[in-house]
């Protein structure tokens, strides 16, 4: 995501987008590119755009380069330089008409945003659909879909009707013998999610499930995950603002463009519980894993990938209980994505609940073409399938993920404790330190292990040995100024005490600014 901060120069960012985002379908021989000008994650406050890649996945590294190329040329004359370049280096046509398919958040920057968009688009004389107001995972949904239509591959219709049409049949094959859960309340964290999941409820039917929507202030400004959302709900471990919690209910939040979505519930005691993206991983590789079994297709390769934030417990119940192996992937998505791709069925989530199910194409073909021996073994391997149509595989979507979790929840007749039951967390932490110059600190091992600055990953290593079930790592934000520490321990209070630890010996080691921690 390029990250664009409010002032002057964002709508020419925007507008250079629009005009690197065509060379991009150029350089596809026209194939449909997708622009989604969204709400960032880190700042309420700021935008941000994705550029979607043809087959609705994430852009290729090396366009991403391009990106910060373009939005910061100084003159016309450095951007036009650039655009050159570019076309050179990729061999890019451009006698190519482009073609790109764009949306928006509900923020009222949207408008301004798309206008700029258009300008760049229209000085390309790029072909264009404005899909108006959708989530990312739609809009990574819809370039799939137009990229593929009339193919073998087809993986849908491009529309906002296509996606409920096909997420609400498959989601009612799954739970078509299962006695219906309680109503599910979503948190949409005031944004996009609360328009699309009521279309979304509405094509599946409250008899196959009850969704009832909070947190839809979509137009009011400045409200957009504000004290809400996935995001809050994970880091603060509590209730979002608007969502009066009753022991025993079911609930979960979406973060205001809907790819991230987190669980929750408070128990009898009144006490929170968190179901996050490791709870959700762990769920569906069990749900798939079991369906294998009983379609007797052991020699698929199922396995999980999980960020080095995973919590251990979640790693240890999937390798040690599930039998399933786990492969800890660099932090942000596309890592995970990339690793995914490996498997013959790949789950992956960062535990801040954004992720999804990679079905391989070799299996995708190997599962139609199944002839089963038995009832059984036919229905897991429809199931199979019926969960392959409810997940986009493009790129985690709340609203999907969250079909898959009620889909296996209402499976196994499980309630929320139920889930939580399956294995017990790490108590753990994440800290934030701000140092001078973060670019001094260099990982390895899936981030879980510094190289630089030297000498200081011993100095933790030696902390985190005093500690029953203690780790810690450290490593350099991706997208704030500032060093991410980690830790987990055996209790609360030596997780607190150990978190601080370490992010005091960042401080004192790599020149920390402002309180120490
Ligand atoms: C610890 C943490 O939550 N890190 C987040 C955060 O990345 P950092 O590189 O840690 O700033 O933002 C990413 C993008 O939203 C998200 O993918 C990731 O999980």
């Amino acid at each position: 995501m390029l990250m664009l901060h409010r002032g002057a120069q964002m709508e020419s960012v925007v507008f250079r987008m629009g005009i690197l985002a065509s060379l991009r379908s150029m350089k596809e021989f026209g194939k449909a590119i997708g622009v989604m000008l969204t709400a960032s994650h880190n700042k309420e406050e700021d935008n941000g755009l994705k550029l979607i890649d043809p087959m609705g996945e994430m852009l290729k590294m090396s366009w991403e380069g391009y990106c910060t190329q373009v939005a910061n040329a100084e003159s016309t004359e450095d951007l036009v330089a650039v655009l050159k370049n570019i076309v050179k280096e990729e061999g890019i046509n451009t006698n190519i008409k482009a073609k790109i398919v764009y949306g928006c958040d509900t923020r009222p920057t949207a408008k301004m945003l798309v206008a700029a968009l258009e300008r760049g688009l229209e000085a390309m004389d790029a072909g264009t659909t404005n899909y108006g107001v959708v989530t990312t995972p739609q809009l990574h949904y819809f370039v799939c879909c137009i990229n593929t239509e009339n193919t073998e591959r087809a993986y849908g219709e491009p529309t906002v009707d296509g996606y409920n049409k096909k997420l609400a049949k498959s989601f009612q094959k799954l739970v078509e013998h299962c006695r219906p859960k309680r109503a599910l309340h979503v948190d949409c964290a005031n944004g996009v999610g609360a328009i699309q999941v009521e279309k979304l409820a509405h094509a599946i039917g409250k008899d196959y499930l009850d969704v009832v929507i909070h947190n839809a202030e979509v137009s009011v400004e400045n409200r957009l995950n504000v004290k809400c959302g996935a995001d809050h709900v994970k880091t603060t471990q509590s209730a979002p603002l608007g969502v009066p919690m009753v022991p025993g209910e079911r609930y979960c939040s979406f973060d205001g463009d809907a790819d991230r979505l987190v669980y929750y519930f408070l128990d009898e005691g009144k006490q929170f519980h968190l179901l996050d993206g490791d709870r959700i991983a762990s769920l569906v590789a069990m749900y798939i894993r079991d369906l294998l079994e009983t379609a007797e297709l052991r020699k698929f390769n199922l396995g999980v990938v999980q960020t080095a934030y995973a919590n251990g417990s979640s790693t240890r119940y999937i390798r040690e209980s599930l039998g399933l192996p786990v492969v800890m992937a660099n932090t942000g998505v596309k890592y995970l994505h990339h690793e995914a791709e490996k498997f013959d069925i790949g789950v992956y989530f960062e535990a801040n609940g954004h992720g999804t199910i990679l079905f391989n194409p070799k299996t995708r073909d190997m599962l139609h073409a199944f002839e089963p021996q038995s009832p059984a073994q036919q229905e897991a391997v429809e199931k199979l399938l019926a969960l392959r149509d409810v997940i986009n595989e493009t790129i985690g979507d709340a609203m999907s993920d969250m079909l898959v979790v009620e889909a296996i929840l209402a499976t196994k007749d499980w309630c929320l404790d139920d889930w939580n039951q399956t294995y017990t967390g790490l108590p753990n932490k994440l800290m934030k330190v701000t140092v001078k110059d973060r670019s001094i600190f260099r990982t390895t091992n899936a981030e879980q292990t510094l190289v630089q600055p030297e000498g200081l990953q011993d100095m933790i290593d030696q902390k985190v040995e005093r500690y029953i079930n203690g780790r810690s790592f450290v490593r350099p934000s991706g997208t704030e100024d500032a060093v991410r520490v980690y830790a987990e321990a055996s209790t609360s209070d030596k997780v607190d005490e150990l978190a601080l630890g370490v992010a005091q010996l960042v401080y004192d080691y790599a020149d920390g600014v402002g309180p120490r921690p």
